[in-house]
C-alpha cells in the first residue's frame, strides 16, 4: 500500500503552477481508462516512469507485481489520490489528470475496509450519497440494489464490529457499488481475509464483474487472483509493465524470465546453457545433457553458441507413460510432495533439480529412476544476457 500521508490529494483543477490544462493526447473512445507517459517520483525516488496503458471498456485488468513495484501508486494516480509528476490520465476519453477523486467516476475498494464503526451497514452504504444530497428514494433504491447483488440484506442494521472480515469487505464493495461509477478500483481487497474466505470472495468479485460489466482495475500480488480474475494482466517490476496480456499468454508465452518466474507455482524450471546443433536439428545443451528443441516456436533463428536459459513448467515435463516425443532422459526422484489432486516430484537430472507435476494418484519412491520427456512446444527460451524470450 502506498503511504498517502506524504502526498496531498488534489485540490486544483490544473497542474501545480499551470494556468491551463496541458495539451491533451489523443485517446480512443473505446478505452475506459488511458494512461499516457505517466511518471511519478517521491523526491529522488522514481516509482513510475513514462508508463502507458489502455484499459478497454468493461475490461477486468489486474495489476500484478511484488511488493513495492508501484502498482498501488499507479492505482492511486488513477483514483486521484496521488498527483503524477508527469503524464496524463483519461477516463472515458476525458482528461481527469487534475480532477478531484470524487469527480472522476471511480469507486475504490481498499484492503482495509475503512467502514465507519459507529454507523450501521445501511448508513455506511448510503453515507456518500447522503453527503452528495441525493433524494431519499434514490438512495434507498441504490442501497437495496447493491445489498441484493452482494447478498448483505440481512446485515443492513448491523454495525461493522458485528460483521466478519468477508462481510465487511462486501460492505466496502457495496459502498463503491451504490455510487454507480464507470470504473471500479480495487487495491488488494482480499489480502486481509483468510484463505477460504479469499477464494469465496474472489468468485463473488468475478460474478460481480460478469453481472455489472464495468471496467475493473484490480491490484494484487497474488498470482492466483490475477490468473483467475483478469481479462488481461499487467505484470509490473520496478514501476515498469513487463507484459500486458491475457492470463493464458502470460502463463504460456512469458515475455521475459522475470514474468516466467513470477507466474506459476512451483516456479518454472530454469536451466542455464547454450544453443547447439546436432544432426541439423537445434538443441539446448547444459552440463553434458542435451535437449532437442523440436517443436519450439522461436521468433528468431536459434543460432548455435548463443547463451540461453531454458524454461519448462513442471506440468510440461512428461514422465514415463506420458512421454510423447522420441527423446528420453533419466532422472532420480529426490523428494515427493503429494498435494491431493497433484503430486509434485523433485528430480535430479545431471546437475539439475527439476520439479515435475504428475497426477495425484501416481506415487514415486525416493531414489527411484524415472524417464522424462520435455514438451518443447510449451517451453520458453530466454537470452541469458537480456532475459528476453527468444
Ligand atoms: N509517500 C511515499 N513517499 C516515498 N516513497 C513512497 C511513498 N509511497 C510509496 N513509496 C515507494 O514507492 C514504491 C512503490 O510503492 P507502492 O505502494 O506503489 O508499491 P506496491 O507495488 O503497491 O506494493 P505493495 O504490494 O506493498 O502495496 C515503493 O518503493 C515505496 O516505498
Amino acid at each position: 500500500m502506498t503511504d498517502l500521508s506524504v502526498q496531498t490529494p488534489h485540490t486544483n483543477a490544473f497542474p501545480p503552477g499551470a494556468t491551463s490544462l496541458p495539451e491533451p493526447s489523443t485517446v480512443s473512445g473505446e478505452h475506459s481508462v488511458s494512461i499516457r507517459d505517466l511518471s511519478l517520483s517521491f523526491g529522488a525516488v522514481t516509482v513510475l516512469e513514462d508508463l502507458n496503458l489502455d484499459i478497454h471498456d468493461g475490461e477486468f485488468l489486474v495489476l500484478l507485481g511484488s511488493s513495492g513495484c508501484g502498482k498501488s501508486t499507479l492505482l492511486n494516480c488513477i483514483a486521484g489520490l496521488l498527483e503524477p509528476t508527469d503524464g496524463q490520465i483519461f477516463i472515458k476519453g476525458r482528461n481527469v489528470t487534475w480532477e478531484e477523486p470524487k469527480d472522476r467516476g471511480i469507486g475504490m475498494v481498499f484492503q482495509s475496509y475503512a467502514l465507519y464503526p459507529q454507523m450501521t451497514v445501511e448508513k455506511n452504504l448510503s453515507f456518500g450519497l447522503r453527503v452528495a444530497g441525493l433524494p431519499k428514494e434514490d438512495i434507498a433504491k441504490r442501497v437495496a440494489r447493491a445489498s441484493a447483488i452482494l447478498q448483505i440484506e440481512p446485515l443492513l442494521q448491523r454495525k461493522p464490529a458485528a460483521l466478519s472480515g468477508g462481510q465487511r469487505q462486501r460492505v466496502a464493495i457495496g459502498r463503491a457499488l451504490v455510487r454507480d461509477v464507470d470504473v471500479f478500483l480495487f487495491d488488494e481487497p482480499l489480502s486481509n481475509l483468510d484463505a477460504k474466505l479469499r477464494s469465496e470472495l474472489r468468485v463473488e468479485i468475478k460474478r460481480l464483474h460478469q453481472q455489472l460489466k464495468n471496467t475493473m482495475i484490480y491490484v494484487t500480488h497474488d498470482q492466483i487472483e490475477a490468473l483467475t480474475l483478469a481479462d488481461r494482466i499487467a505484470i509490473m517490476k520496478s514501476g515498469v509493465i513487463q507484459q500486458l496480456a491475457d492470463p493464458v499468454t502470460i502463463y504460456n508465452r512469458p515475455k521475459n524470465k522475470f514474468v516466467a518466474g513470477f507466474i506459476g507455482s512451483p516456479s518454472m524450471n530454469f536451466l542455464d546453457g547454450e544453443l547447439a546443433e546436432e544432426g541439423g536439428r537445434p538443441v539446448f545443451k547444459t552440463n553434458g545433457v542435451s535437449f532437442l528443441l523440436d517443436g519450439y516456436s522461436a521468433s528468431e533463428p536459434l543460432t548455435p553458441g548463443r547463451k540461453v536459459v531454458l524454461g519448462v513448467r513442471p506440468e510440461h515435463i512428461k514422465v514415463d507413460a506420458d512421454i510423447a516425443g522420441e527423446e528420453i532422459h533419466e532422472a532420480i526422484v529426490d523428494i515427493e510432495e503429494p498435494m491431493g489432486a497433484d503430486n509434485l516430484i523433485w528430480l535430479k537430472l545431471a546437475a539439475h533439480t527439476l520439479s515435475v507435476r504428475v497426477g495425484g494418484a501416481r506415487r514415486y519412491a525416493v531414489g527411484s529412476k524415472v524417464r522424462l520427456g520435455f514438451d518443447m512446444t510449451m517451453a520458453s527460451l530466454f537470452d541469458a544476457a537480456t532475459e528476453e524470450r527468444i
